[in-house]
């Protein structure tokens, strides 16, 4: 069985700031496992915060690009971003016309910034020659009213505005998009010209400044989708699940609008298989010591947790740890099954903690309370804090889930930086309990193990 390698084109502009255009489109289209080309447009000279300058490309060199890659390597779909001129889009049509490859038209008139990347005198040329040939056309609020000739400002005006322009313009598929809509959704409305029908996506509306190259991300998407030999609507609905992961995760850097990350797609797959990987190697090692370690299993079972990524750890979902604990059994440690994220409460709210306070430790495991444990740990130089939960306010008490963000504050106060090791000493009806810290898993369990082992030499 062969093997089909999909392939998508860009035909957009350079955003020297990296967030949109074609390093937008780039990074899209191989995010989602599909071979990125270009023909450049433009050059800009841009950043968070504006658009400083822009060369064209000469019209010529644009159709060159787009025949040179089409004759040789083939385009199974095509974007076109910012196209500037009405010769610029006269040239890229003729040669999307001598292809036939399915386009998406990201009808792209004003940077973030408000500034136009566009002539007054192409924005016929686009409706005219542009628009006519696309299979999907994916206009913001503002290019909507520019494109349907009316204010588009609630959903009612994005429907009408999306049948108008499918109806004059004869795109297959019109996206009146609602990023610039309010709401505490973003909603956008879909409308297919042969069927008359609407559909809506819908996603949270994400409470962020940092949205430079949403439109540029989503219809290359929506591109990479139909390359890959998608349905439009599927490329459609997979676009708006990849956008709202890019906006959900984006960068804030600049003093502007700072980019979306379409590499969030992929590094949270990659991050997420290497946590379940690094766990998996530190239980093996917990199973290779079971008699050492199933002395230091409490009441309530020992967990071991690891986290993404700092930047991608946001709640108890985005650790890991073991669904049914780490157990004793027949007196020898066991962990009860494979690691799955968003299991554990308990040692996941120590390591969001620690977190806040050193990025990089990003991993721990509780065991049973035993004070050679904690003379053990000092003597090997471990740093060892604690708190004192009789001391906790009725306040944090009060709240479910407080206990322990609270303790770990404390217990990082009391030792100037995030301990290796955390205890306290229980209360009424709490067991008391030593958590270890540390990096990753398999540093969690050698602090854990360099311990035990100097208790065991020291009794013999
Ligand atoms: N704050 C947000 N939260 C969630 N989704 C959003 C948000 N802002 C935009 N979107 C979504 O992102 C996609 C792109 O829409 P948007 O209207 O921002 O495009 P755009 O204005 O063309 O972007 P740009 O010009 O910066 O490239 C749409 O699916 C929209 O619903
Ligand atoms: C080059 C380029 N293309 C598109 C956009 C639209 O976001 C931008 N800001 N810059």
């Amino acid at each position: 069985m062969s093997m089909r390698i999909p392939r998508a084109l860009t035909i957009a502009g350079l955003d020297s700031g990296g967030g949109a255009g074609i390093t937008a489109d780039l990074k899209t289209f191989h995010a989602l496992g599909v071979y990125g080309m270009v023909a450049l447009t433009a050059v800009t000279a841009q950043n968070t915060l504006g658009v400083k300058a822009v060369q064209e490309i000469d019209p010529l060199v644009v159709e060159n690009q787009i025949n040179t890659v089409a004759e040789d390597i083939g385009v199974d779909a095509a974007k076109t971003g910012m196209l500037s001129s009405s010769q610029i889009m006269e040239a890229a049509a003729r040669a999307v016309r001598r292809w036939g490859f399915q386009l998406v038209v990201d009808p792209v008139m004003y940077a973030k910034s408000g500034d136009p990347l566009i002539r007054p005198e192409a924005m016929e040329t686009l409706r005219r020659v542009i628009i006519p040939i696309s299979k999907v056309v994916t206009p913001n609020a503002p290019e909507a009213s520019h494109l349907a000739g009316f204010r588009v400002e609630t959903l009612d005006d994005a429907k009408r505005a999306a049948k108008f322009i499918a109806e004059e313009l004869h795109p297959e598929i019109v996206i009146v998009k609602g990023g610039h809509l309010t709401g505490n959704e973003s909603i956008d409305i879909v409308y297919f010209r042969d069927s008359g029908e609407y559909r809506e996506l819908r996603a949270p509306r994400i409470d962020t400044k940092n949205t430079h190259g949403t439109g540029c991300s989503f219809s290359a998407a929506i591109a990479a989708g139909l390359a890959k030999g998608l349905s439009p609507w599927d490329a459609i609905k997979l676009a708006k699940e990849f956008i709202t992961t890019a906006i959900k995760y984006s960068l804030p850097l600049g003093h502007g609008h700072g980019p979306v990350n379409p590499m969030a797609w992929l590094e949270l797959r990659a991050y997420r298989a290497d946590v379940i990987d690094e766990l998996n190697k530190a239980l093996r090692i917990i199973e290779d010591n079971a008699d050492l370690i199933g002395n230091y299993i409490p009441e309530v079972q020992s967990n071991l947790g690891y986290a993404l990524p700092a930047f991608y750890a946001r709640d108890l979902n985005d650790i890991a740890a073991v669904p049914g604990r780490i157990i004793k059994y027949m007196g020898k440690a066991k962990p009860s099954g494979p690691p799955a994220f968003g299991v554990s409460s308990h040692v996941a709210n120590y390591i969001l903690t620690a977190m806040r306070h050193d990025p990089e430790v990003r991993s721990a495991m509780n065991i049973k309370y035993d004070d050679k444990v904690i003379e053990t740990a000092r003597k090997l130089g471990y740093v060892v804090s604690s708190y004192d939960r009789r001391q906790e306010p009725p306040e944090v008490k009060a709240r479910e889930g407080a206990s322990i963000p609270w303790g770990t504050e404390q217990a990082i106060k009391n030792a100037g930086r995030v301990p290796d090791v955390i205890y306290h000493l229980g209360d009424w009806g709490k067991e008391p309990v030593i958590i270890i810290l540390g990096r990753n898993p398999t540093e969690v369990v050698s602090k854990l193990l360099a311990i035990l082992r100097r208790i065991n030499e020291n009794r013999f």
